[in-house]
């Protein structure tokens, strides 16, 4: 999918891009593809690759979430921005925090944040273990998403405790969905979430399988989770 075929997908899906945020995408790809000879952000890093497999399916999202207002996002093992950043660029009124275990790519993403001049974006260095336990971030966010961080039992541990009651989580997934959401239904319901929305697509052009899954968070999560470090992948609440 080259820009223009980008720019004209979303437009099909109502997602109108200007030109400063055509921009601004492009820039993003010549910061990643040039950082990433110094670091590792992705394998994939052939321009069309780029803009389908992290920009188009980034913002793809939006395809069943209402991105286009002031919601304050958090979003949990972004790596090099996805899909926080696509969504920021697309909907500039969101205000978006980042929390990555990795310091070299919150490092990436504050240089490539300025670069892209954006506006309400926060950068943080952490485990999502121990975020979670944090007052100022427990239950704080009106929505948290993740793409590519961990299978759904292990990552409602890490994503829930920082949703607002009221709020949503919003995980991204591939075709092996419906068997992490089996799996996923007791961690869901111990942490105070409840499976609002499953929606199945195709990304375009290679036709492979995505799912987005709308959590609901119905109340409080209880105050032992996430548990410390590594504890939810290692045990998961299956
Ligand atoms: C496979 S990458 C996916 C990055 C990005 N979400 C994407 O879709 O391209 C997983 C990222 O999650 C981060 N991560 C994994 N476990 C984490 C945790 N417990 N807390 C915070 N970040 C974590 C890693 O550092 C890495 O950047």
């Amino acid at each position: 999918m080259n820009p223009e075929q980008f720019k004209a997908s979303l437009a099909e899906k109502g997602i109108l891009l200007t030109d400063w945020q055509m921009e601004q995408f492009e820039t993003y790809f010549r910061t990643l593809v040039e950082w990433n000879e110094k670091m590792n952000l992705t394998a994939i890093t052939d321009k069309e690759e780029v803009f389908l497999k992290h920009f188009y399916d980034s913002v793809s999202a939006a395809f069943h979430f209402n991105f286009d207002r002031q919601l304050n996002l958090c979003d949990v093992g972004a790596g090099a921005g996805f899909p926080s950043i696509p969504l920021k660029i697309a909907f500039p009124k969101l205000q978006i925090t980042i929390v990555d275990s990795l310091n070299k790519r919150i490092t990436f993403l504050e240089h490539l944040a300025k670069e892209l001049k954006l506006e309400n974006v926060t950068f943080i260095h952490d485990r999502a273990e121990t975020f979670g336990q944090n007052k100022q971030h427990r239950e704080q966010y009106e929505v948290v998403m993740a793409r590519a961080v961990a299978r759904l039992s292990v990552l409602s541990e890490l994503c829930l405790p920082l949703a607002k009651v009221g709020g949503q989580f919003v995980a991204m997934k591939g075709g092996q969905a419906e068997e992490e959401l089996q799996k996923g239904k007791k961690a869901l319901h111990v942490l105070g979430g409840k499976l609002r929305g499953v929606h199945s697509f195709k990304l375009p052009v290679e036709d492979s399988d995505r799912t987005v899954l709308v959590i609901d968070k119905e109340k409080k999560t209880p105050k032992q989770y996430p548990r410390k470090p590594g504890t939810p992948n290692k045990s998961p609440i299956e």
